[in-house]
Formats: structure tokens, sequence, C-alpha cells
């Protein structure tokens, strides 16, 4: 829903789209358990019951001219929720590495310092950028499809290379966009090139 910052956003709350992006986000821990106690294929369902209620509720929100500011916070919060979850269950069963786990939360942990040093210079949030949405589109898409090998060991041998390489190639570009953020960040708030200004200062008063 990147793309309605353009339009004309609302504030109210108990929008349908809202009421849909919040049940997407009640079921997060019910996907979360599911994986932890090995119930993959009912994971996948509800995963792609949530992905469906993601593109309802925005096709909606268009529709109806229900594009808030909640809902705008809403769908990428879940979408980040589901991709930390599906990591975190299978870390937990020891299927995938805790690094990854690490990888991507400390990206996000990253965002939020950028945000915050943005705020405190008055300036909100920065747009998404293209790079961050292939990002999240890879890692929606890899780990599922490892979590697929896991509910049907005999595809294994085509989803484990094929969802761990998109999965890796995702981290690579969550990161990748995260350092695009910080230099526009920096870009934001003009920090002043401090090194640069004394060298030619004390270069000034020395001729
Ligand atoms: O969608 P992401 O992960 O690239 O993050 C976007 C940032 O929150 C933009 O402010």
């Amino acid at each position: 829903m990147a793309g309605e910052s353009t339009r004309a956003v609302g504030s109210r709350v108990w929008t349908i789209p809202n009421v849909l992006s919040m049940l997407r986000l009640a079921l997060v821990p019910v996907f979360l358990v599911l994986i932890v106690v090995g119930g993959y294929v009912s994971a996948l369902v509800v995963l792609v019951v949530a992905s469906l209620s993601d593109l309802l509720d925005g096709y909606l929100a268009r529709r109806l001219g229900q594009v808030t500011r909640l809902g705008q916070l809403l769908d990428p919060a879940a979408d980040r929720l589901y991709i930390f979850a599906a990591l975190v269950g299978l870390a937990a069963n020891g299927l995938v590495p805790w690094w990854i786990v690490v990888v991507i939360v400390a990206r996000d942990v990253f965002l939020l310092v950028l945000g915050v040093v943005l705020a405190s210079h008055g300036y909100g949030p920065l747009p998404v950028h293209q790079l961050g949405k292939v990002a999240t589109f890879a890692l929606f898409f890899g780990v599922p499809v490892i979590m697929l090998g896991l509910a049907f060991p005999s595809a294994q041998p085509v989803t484990e290379p094929v969802g761990w390489a998109v999965t890796l190639w995702g981290a690579f570009l969550y990161w990748w966009a995260g350092v695009i953020y910080a230099i526009e960040t920096a870009r934001v708030i003009r920090i002043p090139r401090v090194a640069d200004d004394s060298r030619s200062d004390t270069l000034g008063e020395g001729g």
C-alpha cells in the first residue's frame, strides 16, 4: 500500500480494510505456534489466507476510498511480522540458523534508529524504496518456499535450493535497501561535513 502515500489519506481507524489488517496481525501468533509445533501445512494455509486478505484490503481501501494512515502502518508491519514469525519458528525448530533471524531483525532495528533520527530532526518516515519492496517480496516468497519443502518433503529437492537462494538474496537486498535509507537519511538531515569544513578552515587560516 506504499503507492497510496500520494492519495488522499484518512485518519479513520475502524474501516473495513483496517479491520482486515488487524485480523491479519492477530493471526501472526497462530502462524508462529503452528510452525513451532511442526504444523507446516496449516501454517502455510494461514499465510495464504493472510496474503489474500492483504490483497483484498488494499483493493477495498482504494475502491471504498478508505486509505488511512493506520492502514499504511499496519500493512508493512504485518508483512514484517509474518517474515519474523516464520524465521523465528523455523530457527526454534533448528531448521534455519539464528543468524539469519538476527540479520533480518537487525535491519529493521537499524531502520527504526533512522526513523528516530529523522523524527528528532522533524522529518517523517522516508518513502518506501523500490528495492525495499523487492526485498520484502523475495523474503515473503523465499521463506514460505522453504516451509513448503517441510510440509511436503518430496518437494524438498526443488524447494530447498530455491527457497534458500531467494531468502538469502532477499536478506541481502533488505540490507542494501537499508543502506540506501541511511544515505537518504543523511542527505535529508544534511549532516554537516565537519571533517571537510574544518580542514578547509584550517587550510584557509594557514594560507
Ligand atoms: O519496506 P521497507 O522494509 O523497505 O521499509 C521502508 C521504510 O519503513 C521506509 O520508511
